[in-house]
């Protein structure tokens, strides 16, 4: 399986790409998987609706540059579905046996994701109802991502 994970904004602390790099290294076994960081839009603290949009929609139109037509989208959203991590091994399971070998993780800036990347996504996952900080989502997300394709080998990984 090819996953490509896909997210606004380039990450800067150090704590957070070891983790990301250690469960990227993990993964190798697994999984090719690519980490594409798209530019974030430039704004001022202080947007109207308008602008905002504007904002996410210009970072949604970088996001979907990166992600080819036969690729199987799973946004990662707030308002999405809460799945269990086994759920979520499942997912990823079935659309290995159902031929989706091509699968992206897309996480969206500080303002979120625009309605065309939502539109796009086959699916949308949810963390739960609280706001996590973009570049901590995705070290949850891989570290999701692995301890999926250990349940999926049936391979020992702490509780
Ligand atoms: C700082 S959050 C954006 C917050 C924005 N107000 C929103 O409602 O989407 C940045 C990104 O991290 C991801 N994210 C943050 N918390 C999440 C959660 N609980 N579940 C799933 N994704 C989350 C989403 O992709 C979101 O677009």
């Amino acid at each position: 399986m090819h996953i490509t994970i896909v997210s606004v904004g380039k990450l800067k602390e150090k704590y957070l790409k070891q983790g990301i790099a250690e469960y990227l290294k993990r993964l190798t076994a697994y999984a090719k998987v690519e980490v594409i960081e798209v530019a974030d839009e430039k704004a001022p603290e202080i947007l109207s609706e308008n602008e905002m949009e504007q904002v996410k929609d210009k970072e949604g139109e970088r996001i979907l540059a990166k992600i080819s037509p036969d690729t199987y989208v799973i946004a990662l959203a707030i308002e999405g579905k809460l799945k269990s991590s086994e759920e979520l091994a499942k997912d990823l399971d079935n659309l290995a046996i159902y031929g989706k070998s091509k699968v992206a993780f897309v996480i969206g800036g500080s303002l979120g994701l625009s309605t065309n990347v939502l539109k796009r996504a086959n699916d949308k996952l949810s963390f739960s109802k609280m706001t996590f900080p973009h570049q901590l989502m995705k070290l949850v997300l891989v570290e999701q991502i692995y301890r999926a394709f250990r349940i999926n080998r049936g391979e020992p990984y702490h509780k």
